[in-house]
C-alpha cells in the first residue's frame, strides 16, 4: 500500500469522532453500594467471582478491557465508583467524561431498586445528554431472597427508555452481553459504515437474551 493510502474497508469504516480501539469510551458503575458493581467489573474482567465479607470501595478506580465487536476493537476504561453517599461528590466529577453508564440496583433490595430515580436524576444533571445508560438488575442468582420482580425492572427502564437485564456478578449470567451491547452501541455511534443500518440496542439485547434462555435459570 503506498504511503498515505487507506485500504478501502479502512476508509469505509473511518471513525467519525471517537476511534475505537484507539480512544478509551469512558464506562462507569453506578449504584448504591453493595449492589455489586466491584463484583460485575471483576467478573467481566477475570471471569471470576471472590465471595465473602463486603469490603465498599473507596473513591474510584479504573480497569481497560478490550472488547471486540463486529471486527472493531473497542476500548473500554471502565469506572468503578464508591456507592457510599459520602463519595457521591467524587463521582459526578466523572459523569460528563462518561460515553456509558451502567447503573445498577440489587434484586434483593429494594431500597437500591428506590434509589434508582434518584440515581438518573443526577446522572441527567451532571452527564451527557448522548451518554449511553443501561440499568441492571444484579443477583439474580438470590432468587429466594429477590425482592423486585424482574418486570419492575423492566418497567423502570421502559419508564426512563433505557434498555435493561438481569445480571449475576456471581454465576456470570449476562455480565458479558451487558459489556457487548453497550460497546456495539458505542462503536456505532463512533464509526459509520455506508448502509449499515442503525443498530438498536434493545433489539439485540432481547435477540441475544432469547437465543440464551434456553439455559437462564431466572
Ligand atoms: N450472590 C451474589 N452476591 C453478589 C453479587 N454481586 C455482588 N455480590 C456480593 O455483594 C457484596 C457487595 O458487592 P460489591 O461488588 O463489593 O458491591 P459494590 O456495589 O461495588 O459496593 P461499593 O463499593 O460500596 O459501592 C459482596 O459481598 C459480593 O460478594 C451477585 O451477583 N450475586
Amino acid at each position: 500500500m503506498p504511503p498515505g493510502r487507506l485500504p478501502l474497508e479502512v476508509f469505509q469504516a473511518r471513525p467519525t469522532g471517537r476511534r475505537p480501539g484507539v480512544d478509551p469510551e469512558f464506562t462507569i458503575l453506578v449504584g448504591d453500594s453493595g449492589v455489586g458493581k466491584t463484583s460485575l467489573l471483576v467478573q467481566f474482567d477475570q471471569g471470576k467471582f471472590i465471595p465473602g465479607s463486603f469490603s465498599a470501595t473507596v473513591g474510584i478506580g479504573f480497569t481497560n478491557k478490550v472488547v471486540t465487536v463486529d471486527g472493531v476493537k473497542v476500548k473500554l476504561q471502565i469506572w468503578d465508583t464508591a456507592g457510599q453517599e459520602r463519595f457521591r461528590s467524587v463521582t459526578h466529577a466523572y459523569y460528563r467524561d462518561a460515553h456509558a453508564l451502567l447503573l445498577l440496583y440489587d434484586i434483593t433490595s429494594k431500597t437500591s431498586y428506590d434509589n434508582i430515580r434518584a440515581w438518573l436524576t443526577e446522572i441527567h444533571e451532571y452527564a451527557q445528554s448522548d451518554v449511553v445508560i443501561m440499568l441492571l438488575g444484579n443477583k439474580a442468582d438470590m432468587s429466594s431472597e429477590r425482592a423486585i420482580r424482574r418486570d419492575e425492572g423492566e418497567r423502570l427502564a421502559r419508564e426512563y427508555s433505557v434498555p435493561f437485564m438481569e445480571t449475576s456478578a456471581k454465576t456470570g449470567v449476562n455480565v458479558d452481553l451487558a459489556f457487548t451491547a453497550v460497546s456495539k452501541e458505542l462503536k456505532h455511534r463512533s464509526v459509520q459504515i455506508p448502509n449499515e443500518p442503525k443498530f438498536q440496542i434493545h433489539e439485540y439485547i432481547e435477540a441475544q437474551k432469547e437465543k440464551s434462555s434456553c439455559c437462564s435459570y431466572f
